[in-house]
């Protein structure tokens, strides 16, 4: 899918297949403008099939690249109580790193919402119980929808992953299942 051959501090990125590969966040754009895909084409022998990282197929050699993935879940609550919904977020969040394979270090960001009947405490605050600090968090208020699910925390998260998209696990604890029958685990 994807080789790379190192010289004199720099690499070469070979992408021989369409995975939709994304560089990890150490990794810089070689210096000087973006060439077109024309220049790149030309100065690219004819077998490697380059997909959207083309216009840096010279880069530093920091780390490898990883997919980008998105993974979501859902809770919900059983009454409004700091301690609570600590305990079911926290469950929550374990529960998708677990079945994904997944530790603090794979998180790229973690959005939580809240539905608007949920004031107690913060869903993120959760996430630095569980030791993940340096991971950048955001808590919203879920849309306000005429019978929609009442005292519902739902995560979604970006990670990196070598899953593919359709081995991610979503995860929707006890009664949030219901919000998505097609993919709640
Ligand atoms: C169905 C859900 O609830 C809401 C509806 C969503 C949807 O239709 O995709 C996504 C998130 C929520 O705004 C869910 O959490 O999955």
């Amino acid at each position: 899918m994807c080789s790379r051959t190192r010289s004199s501090g720099f690499i070469r990125t070979e992408i021989t297949g369409a995975a939709p590969l994304v560089r990890r966040r150490a990794l810089t754009p070689a210096p000087g403008p973006r060439p077109s895909r024309a220049t790149v084409a030309r100065a690219v022998p004819p077998h490697i099939c380059l997909t959207w990282t083309e216009h840096t197929i010279t880069e530093r050699d920091e780390e490898h690249d990883v997919p980008v993935r998105a993974v979501r879940g859902a809770v919900q609550l059983e009454r409004d109580e700091p301690g609570h919904m600590d305990e079911q977020v926290a469950q929550l969040l374990s529960t998708i790193l677990e079945r994904n394979g997944l530790g603090a270090d794979d998180l790229i960001s973690i959005w939580f919402t809240a539905t608007p009947d949920l004031h107690s405490d913060f869903p993120a605050a959760a996430a630095r119980g569980l030791g993940i600090v340096d991971v950048p968090l955001i808590c919203a208020q879920e849309l306000d929808i005429e019978g929609a699910m009442p005292r519902v925390v739902r995560i979604l998260a970006h990670i990196e992953s070598d899953l593919p998209r359709s081995e991610i696990a979503h995860v929707y604890l006890g009664a949030a299942a219901a919000l998505r029958k097609d993919i709640a685990q």
